[in-house]
């Protein structure tokens, strides 16, 4: 069957979303090459259509067939039930990109009807404007062509690298959740130069571009961070003062921690959800 779409979104939501805005505006497709389904909130599809102009088939079997490429970006807990509506009109020459977290490729695989290649992908939201970390494995039918393609999706909403699928779990706890650790620091800077006095736009607008410009420090510096802190805290100055006391509350190995709980949290999705009914 000849493919109408280059990519048919199974789930509509933010992250399906995040993804679908950074293909169309990086030209990786068009929207019409772009079709999205969910369960059940038509609203939803409609919003993103009026935003994106992608298309929302009325018959979503017909959509899941006519895709080249399929991306499941339903949640995990999801996902069973999705792989039973539509994983068995998927066929051999269909590709399908999983963005769940710690759901592994040969379990999505037992629940296709045919030897589809699989792919785990893990972006994270910054897909929305091009930033994505994203990492990438393949699943057992899925060849180097496919990882390819896979690849080059993913190129064009941010940096991929492709790891081995035991290491997916650590990349979802660290890329994956990630923007939101940064989000958190963002809020606590925030509030915290207002309540020492500044107002908030302004106490926004310093934390932004003292973030983006460390970001960017390290992007073309290519310093150590480490090194790069050093550089700020001159000896008993307002630096130092202040890591000492994220120092004396352990916040370096609470951000590890964070990041260990994630990757335990993906792993345990995987457990929870794979555990059940394997289609023998
Ligand atoms: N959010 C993030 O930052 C990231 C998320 N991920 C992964 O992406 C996946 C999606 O997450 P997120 O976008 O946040 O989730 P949301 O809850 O925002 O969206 C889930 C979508 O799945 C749809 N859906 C559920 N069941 C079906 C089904 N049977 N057929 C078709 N569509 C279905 C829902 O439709 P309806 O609303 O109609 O029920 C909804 O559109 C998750 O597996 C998550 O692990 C990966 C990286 C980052
Ligand atoms: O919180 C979650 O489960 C998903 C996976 C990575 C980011 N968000």
């Amino acid at each position: 069957m000849k493919a109408h779409f280059q990519y048919c979104f199974i789930g509509a939501g933010s992250m399906a979303e995040a993804i679908i805005a950074g293909l169309i505006q990086k030209g990786k497709a068009t929207p019409a090459e772009i079709a999205v389904i969910n369960r059940q909130n038509n609203d939803r599809l409609k919003d993103l259509s009026r935003r994106y102009g992608v298309d929302y088939p009325l018959d979503k079997a017909e959509a899941v067939r006519r895709a080249r490429t399929l991306i499941l970006a339903v949640k995990p807990k999801d996902m069973d039930f999705a792989l039973q509506q539509w994983g068995e009109i998927i066929r051999m020459d269909q590709r399908v990109i999983s963005v769940a977290a710690g759901i592994s490729t040969a379990w999505i695989e037992q629940r296709l009807g045919a030897k589809a290649a699989v792919i785990r992908a893990m972006p994270n939201t910054s897909s929305m404007i091009g930033c994505s970390a994203t990492a990438l494995c393949p699943g057992q039918y899925a060849v180097e062509k496919d990882l390819e393609e896979a690849k080059q999706t993913f190129d064009a909403i941010g940096y991929t690298v492709r790891v081995t699928e035991q290491d997916m779990d650590a990349v979802t706890g660290l890329s994956g959740s990630g923007p939101a650790y940064i989000y958190y620091v963002v809020e606590a800077l925030e509030q915290a130069g207002i309540s020492a006095g500044l107002s908030q736009p302004i106490a926004r607008q310093l934390t932004l571009q003292t973030l983006v410009g460390a970001a960017h420090m390290l992007l073309e510096t290519e310093e150590e961070p480490a090194e790069l802190r050093r550089r700020i805290s001159s000896p008993g100055g307002t630096t130092m003062a202040g890591l000492e006391t994220l120092d004396s509350h352990q916040f370096h190995q609470t951000l590890v921690r964070a990041v260990h709980r994630a990757t335990e949290r993906s792993r345990e999705l995987g457990e929870a959800w794979s555990d059940s009914t394997v289609r023998s």
